[in-house]
């Protein structure tokens, strides 16, 4: 049986002002997957997500999301996902709950378990304090809050973890299994943190300047560099060739 795919994008590619970004980046994502997204600084990860969220239009080639084209579906496409791409902007004289309870109001949402939402991404008596009196990591548990809020079918987080204590990296990583694995959730997101990765991961897909070089699980990467994540992707980045 045929496996349906969250995300598909075929020859897609991404130019700025002259440099191609993005060069004919094949990637599928398996419905109800975590698939992580690894790269150098500057690989592309981003661009791909902006991409898919229909931010960007791409220059060549198509992105399928959800079943739907980011180009001519952006706007459903947005509606059915929840992200977290670069610095999550908030109202900061406003508190968590009134920051959720726009965001639910703007998404036209029925949900109403904002507290429940708050403490599933560890932010507990946060009250009425305003969001400008927030850490950057209860910043980034607040974006993580606001990307699930509406019960999208797919997450997209770019870097999530940033900013997290080892609790706060441990509580998100049983979170989003939960997600992907008891709500069916498909969940893409990039790290550079590769033991994350490797230990969330369904899938691992690696781009490199801007075309993704191979889609593994991390359990064949186990099997053909036993030395561990961290060598694999030494190698792949460098063409095949471990860097000492
Ligand atoms: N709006 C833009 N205009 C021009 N160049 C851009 C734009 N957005 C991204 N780029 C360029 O595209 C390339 C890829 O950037 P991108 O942010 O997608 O990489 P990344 O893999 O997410 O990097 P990092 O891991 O450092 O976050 C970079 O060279 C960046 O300068």
């Amino acid at each position: 049986m045929a496996t349906a795919l969250a995300v598909q994008t075929k020859n897609l590619c991404k130019t700025f002002n002259g440099k191609e970004v993005i060069k004919n980046c094949n990637m599928s994502v398996e419905s109800g997957t975590i698939y992580g997204f690894l790269g150098k600084n500057g690989a592309g990860k981003t661009t791909v997500f902006k991409l898919l969220l229909g931010l960007l239009k791409p220059t060549m080639g198509q992105a399928t999301v959800l079943g739907m084209d980011s180009v001519q579906n952006n706007l459903e496409i947005l509606k059915r996902t929840g992200s977290l791409i670069e610095t999550p902007v908030f109202y900061e004289h406003l508190s968590a709950f009134d920051n959720l309870q726009i965001h639910l109001e703007y998404m036209n949402s029925p949900c109403t378990d904002i507290k429940d939402t708050l403490e599933a991404v560890g932010l507990f008596n946060v009250g009425t304090q305003p969001v400008s009196a927030f850490s950057l990591g209860m910043r980034q548990r607040l974006g993580i809050a606001r990307a699930i809020i509406h019960r999208p079918d797919l997450l997209i987080l770019d870097e999530p973890i940033n900013g997290l204590d080892p609790v706060g990296i441990r509580e998100m990583r049983g979170l989003f299994k939960r997600l992907a694995n008891q709500e069916g959730l498909t969940i893409l997101l990039s790290s550079h943190i590769l033991s994350e990765i490797e230990q969330i991961a369904d899938r691992i897909g690696i781009l490199a300047e801007g075309s993704i070089l191979q889609e593994i699980s991390p359990q064949e990467i186990k099997e053909k560099y036993p030395s561990g994540m961290e060598d694999y992707f030494m190698s792949i980045t460098n063409g095949g060739v471990l860097n000492e």
